[in-house]
């Protein structure tokens, strides 16, 4: 028997974002039930199926395979040997999901491929019935809510990504009648296990509520582990509890050390006014708190600073193995303005591991993904360590374009722009799919591009 964690709550809460990223990062199998129960209303609605028809609708039922297969860490759903992933994320298939999720006899023929799956794997299981039905001794119970509001905006802008024309009031219809559904049904409805866990993420961004999520597991599988009642309690390893450490930020940061870096910022800041012809745009995205990545193109030796002048807690960055062997005050001083070594060209994996250990430790991190200098202002072409390290440590990324031209010298005109924050697990980012660290790594790369010629 694998350990359970059940994850439950209304659409649009954020349940299956925050489920696939935990998931990668504990490395468990994400077993999407809203999927399944998609995958049925999407057979129903292909076949004619009347909706209204429960008489039909259960006799359909015997017609139907499901699968859900894992390809380069990605879920696929597999509907009598087609691949529906895609086709069961329309709206029409959601409310009619919503409507035959509500036939008991529907609820019975997922059940028992659901327990299956627990029993067999380490899982996190998304739905409406998981804590209170499906897995009732689950080892982690979470009830995830937001407005109604938040979620149909959320849902909004998914939607538009697709080019879906639905407007906010329609979602929030939508939403609002899937809640009353699946709260008002009589078999299995929605509602938070006495033992669960609430958490409401109306005013959490992404990145927040999945630090949140990692909390409460931890704080979770933490207290079974060390819990002292006599009953018999399930092996476990203990690297669960290690790997669901959730990025740690400002609260490892020393505020006094916080004061004065600031009060050095604003000096430097000032000197640099005087010494170059400088300005830095989109400091609105630069988030007041650590342990996030800078991903900016490389013109420059002062990059690492131009990019942390603006943000409130120390980077660090990684700076070529060579300038660390020779004259001991200089080590000393790159050490302390925050680089560490790489050994280039050999594939450095401990730099890795280094990155996410800054990043944990609530220090930002400015990476170059190109590697190397760009000379004449072209952005080259990126390299996938970023995306690694961003999808390890489940961080937000803040693509930086730096420009000048020719040369740094007195008086250049410099800009440095700061983009929008890019979350890992808003593109489905994890670090057992290779194709989706080269998607992150190609937005990533797109973005610094975009900050560079604007
Ligand atoms: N806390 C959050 N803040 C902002 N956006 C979120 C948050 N949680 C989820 N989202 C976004 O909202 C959308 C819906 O989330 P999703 O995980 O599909 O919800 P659910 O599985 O509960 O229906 C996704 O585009 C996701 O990126
Ligand atoms: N365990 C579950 C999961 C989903 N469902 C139903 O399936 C529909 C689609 O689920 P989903 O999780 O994919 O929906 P979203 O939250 O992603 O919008 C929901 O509206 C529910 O009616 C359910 O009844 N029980």
């Amino acid at each position: 028997m694998g350990i359970n964690i059940a994850l439950d709550g209304p659409s649009g809460a954020g349940k299956s974002t925050i489920a696939k990223a935990v998931a990668a990062k504990m490395q468990y199998v994400y077993v999407d039930t809203g999927a399944m129960y998609r995958s049925v209303a999407c057979y129903m609605v292909t076949n004619g199926v009347d909706l209204d028809n429960t008489e039909e609708i259960i006799s359909k039922l015997s017609e139907i395979s499901i699968k859900l297969e894992y390809k380069d860490g990605a879920q696929h759903v597999i509907l009598n040997g087609e691949d529906v992933s895609d086709k069961i994320r329309t709206p029409e298939i959601s409310m009619a999901a919503s409507k035959t999720s509500a036939i008991p006899e529907v609820r019975a023929f997922l059940f028992d491929l659901q327990q299956t799956m627990a029993k067999e794997n380490n899982i996190i299981m998304d739905g409406r019935d998981i804590g209170t039905v499906v897995l009732p001794n689950a080892d982690v119970k979470i009830f995830l809510t937001a407005s109604a509001e938040a979620r149909a905006q959320r849902r909004l802008k998914e939607l538009q990504e697709k080019g879906d024309p639905s407007t906010f009031e329609e979602v929030l219809r939508d939403i609002e009648q899937r809640d009353y559904n699946d709260t008002h049904r009589e078999t299995a409805p929605l509602k938070k296990a006495d033992d669960a866990v609430e958490v409401d993420t109306t005013s959490l961004d992404l990145q927040q509520s999945i630090d949140e999520i990692c909390r409460v597991i931890n704080e979770k599988l933490g207290v079974k582990k060390n819990d002292d009642d006599g009953a018999v309690k399930k092996e476990r390893t203990p690297r669960v509890l290690m790997e669901v450490q959730p990025i740690s930020k400002t609260h490892h940061v020393n505020p006094l050390k916080v004061l004065v870096y600031g009060i050095l910022r604003w000096a430097v800041i000032g000197i640099y006014h005087l010494y170059y012809d400088i300005r830095w745009e989109g400091t609105e995205n630069v988030p007041k708190d650590g342990g996030n990545i800078f991903a900016s193109n490389h013109r420059s030796y002062q990059d690492p600073v131009f990019i942390a002048l603006h943000a409130r807690v120390p980077l660090s960055y990684m700076a070529k193995e060579e300038l660390f062997q020779g004259n001991k005050a200089f080590k000393w001083l790159i050490s302390n303005l925050g680089a560490f070594p790489v050994t280039r060209g050999k594939g450095d994996t401990a730099v890795i591991d280094t990155s996410i250990e800054k990043l944990e430790s609530g220090r930002n991190l400015a990476i170059f993904p190109e590697g190397t200098r760009s000379k004449d202002g072209k952005v080259g072409k990126g390299k996938t360590g970023v995306a690694l390290i961003a999808a390890v440590a489940q961080t937000k990324v803040i693509p930086v374009g730096i420009t000048f031209e020719g040369k740094l010298k007195f008086r250049s005109k410099v800009i440095v722009r700061y983009g929008e924050p890019i979350v890992p697990a808003e593109i489905g980012a994890s670090n057992t799919d290779s194709k989706s660290l080269r998607v992150l790594k190609n937005k990533v790369m797109e973005e610094i591009t975009s900050l560079v010629h604007e």
